[in-house]
């Protein structure tokens, strides 16, 4: 353990001085407003580190990180785990919003009475609740707030447990989510530090509060501590960035002379129709990749329908043999630990050395034997399984690139591990049909990656985090960044609703470039073969958000 004034920002990162203060201030609640790039995260991943390793934090409390999706949350708890090291770093919980309140649901359920109660091997449901069996996702935020409102051993318990709160991307939280954050941490001595730019709330829809920042500086008595940096975007970018600040948040705006400089390139491209605009987009792409991009710094953002908007240069790159993956789907997808161990079993008895997939996949069925007798015999077979398996797919006459030859290989295995020990992965999957579909989206989704090109260690790595560019919706491109950003169709039909959220949207999109950002447009766009609620075949451009990207 070190002294406080003995801590320097791992990764010797120069913090600016209220950056450096929100990471290291002992006991004073604070909120970090500050634009995109301006190293939100990073700070609450820099203080993690100074609050464990000076014991600001003492053992064996703990830190609670809330994010809004499971890929920040999971991006936040790496961060720490990376620079704090993985002792320090298992006093930090980063979790979604619905994962704390499950938590919470998890560890006080008796606290819920009435209507409200429910058994002990209660089941989550993507759409129906039944009395006391069941409940959605939905529940899970006012369930909590009804626990932590009504029991005060619950709100004591929880308050023991974390000493300090970080809460990310605060400006979508909405007000269910607000509520239970301070009926669970106000008044109490839990020291809180909130992170969000309101020039990115993009969560109206879902309810995200109007003024939440403010609200919360308010009720917790926080000090605001803006930060004016911005590390991701090169001048070019900053000032169309500051360009839109100008008009969503005037006081905002920086300065000319911070933001001078050639870097950065920003181009509007527009296309008579979605074949044109699929082809001139997968010749940049190429032409990025002999440049040496690596392809998961280059990123395709659709506001809506990325499926379908996104279709035909899906087919184009998939022509060229250039990897891509529908994040929307793939993404999700992996987060599923049914979907992991269908993976991790492909990866191990496809690669040579495929050390940690063998580990989290041996973890996964070894943890779920019921006895050392049972486990060491259950342990032998699944072993030969898998020595067997590797040589089949070894085999000359093995159709790598065929679907058909995979899927037994991966029922036969999904047997050997039982269903029992399937089911009890996930909660979600002890009922109905979920296991059943997420085990048939997994193979699918396989299926149409070996499909380019028969090599299933390729296919893999696409279905994975890395090696591939990625097709994003606005909404799951948040907080994240790339040097090459192309936002597919600034157009009227897809940019529509509300104009503070369009601006919101378009703002999110276009910060997350360090490096280039394409804008494209299409005049037509054929309907698609499958039926869709709506749909225009004729575009215009969006030129509101269009003329954001010239200088003056
Ligand atoms: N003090 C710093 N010095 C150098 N680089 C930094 C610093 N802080 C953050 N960065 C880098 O700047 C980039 C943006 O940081 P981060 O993602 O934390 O910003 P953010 O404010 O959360 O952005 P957004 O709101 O747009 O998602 C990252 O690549 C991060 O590693």
């Amino acid at each position: 353990m070190i002294g406080p004034d003995q801590w320097r920002p791992v990764d010797d990162l120069v913090l600016e001085p209220n950056a450096m203060k929100a990471a290291t201030t002992p006991d004073e609640n604070v909120v970090v407003a500050a634009g995109p790039g301006a190293g939100k995260t990073e700070l609450l991943a820099q203080r993690a580190d100074f609050l464990l390793r000076t014991g600001q934090c003492p053992y064996p409390r703990r830190i609670l990180a809330v994010s809004f999706k499971v890929d920040a949350a999971r991006n936040l708890r790496e961060r720490v785990r990376r620079r704090s090291g993985t002792q320090l770093a298992a006093r930090f919980d980063s979790l979604t919003f619905h994962a704390f309140a499950k938590r919470l649901i998890d560890n006080f359920r008796p606290a819920l009475t009435g209507y409200n109660a429910l058994s002990p091997d209660y089941r989550i449901d993507p759409a129906t609740r039944i009395a006391g069996e069941q409940i959605t996702f939905a529940d899970l935020v006012p369930l909590a707030l009804e626990i932590v409102e009504s029991n005060a051993y619950a709100r004591g318990g929880i308050r023991q447990t974390y000493s300090h709160v970080f809460l990310d991307e605060f400006q979508d939280c909405t007000g269910q989510q607000y509520q239970l954050i301070k009926v669970t941490f106000g008044q109490s001595t839990a020291v809180l530090t909130a992170v969000g730019d309101t020039k990115q709330r993009i969560m109206v829809w879902a309810g995200a509060l109007d003024g939440v920042l403010q609200t919360f500086a308010d009720d917790f008595s926080a000090q605001p501590l803006p930060l004016y940096q911005n590390f991701r975007s090169a001048p070019r970018l900053r000032r169309m960035q500051n360009r839109m600040i100008a008009e969503m948040d005037p006081e905002a705006v920086s300065p000319a002379e911070d933001l001078a400089g050639d870097d950065g390139a920003i181009q509007v491209r527009g296309f008579d129709n979605e074949y044109d605009e699929a082809e001139a987009v997968a010749d940049l792409i190429e032409h990025w990749l002999k440049e040496g991009v690596e392809t998961s710094e280059i990123a395709i953002l659709v506001r809506q329908q990325p499926h379908l908007v996104a279709a035909a240069l899906g087919s184009e790159l998939t022509d060229r043999g250039i990897p891509f993956r529908n994040e929307q789907e793939s993404q999700d997808l992996t987060a599923e630990p049914a979907v992991a161990l269908v993976f991790n079993f492909l990866r191990v008895i496809n690669g040579d050395s495929q050390p940690d997939a063998y580990a989290e996949m041996m973890g996964v069925v070894n943890r779920l034997s019921a006895s050392e007798d049972e486990g060491a015999r259950f342990d032998s077979q699944l072993k030969r399984m898998l020595r067997e398996t590797r040589e089949a797919v070894r085999e000359p006459a093995f159709k790598s690139g065929e679907l058909a030859t995979w899927r037994p290989l991966v029922h036969e295995f999904l047997q050997l591990v039982s269903r029992s020990v399937l089911a009890a992965m996930s909660p979600g999957y002890q009922q109905g049909t979920r296991l059943d579909d997420l085990i048939e989206q997994a193979v699918e989704a396989f299926g149409r990656e070996i499909a380019v090109d028969g090599d299933a260690v390729a296919a893999l790595k696409r279905l994975s985090e890395t090696d591939a560019i990625r097709f994003l919706t606005i909404h799951k491109c948040k907080g994240l960044e790339f040097e090459k950003v192309v936002v597919l169709g600034v157009e009227e039909q897809l940019f529509w609703g509300n104009p503070t959220t369009v601006m919101s949207e378009f703002f999110v999109a276009v910060s997350r470039a360090k490096h280039h950002l394409v804008l494209t447009h299409a005049k037509r766009r054929e309907r698609p073969g499958q039926p869709v609620s709506r749909w225009d075949v004729l575009r215009t451009q969006h030129q509101k958000l269009l003329d954001f990207a010239y200088e003056d």
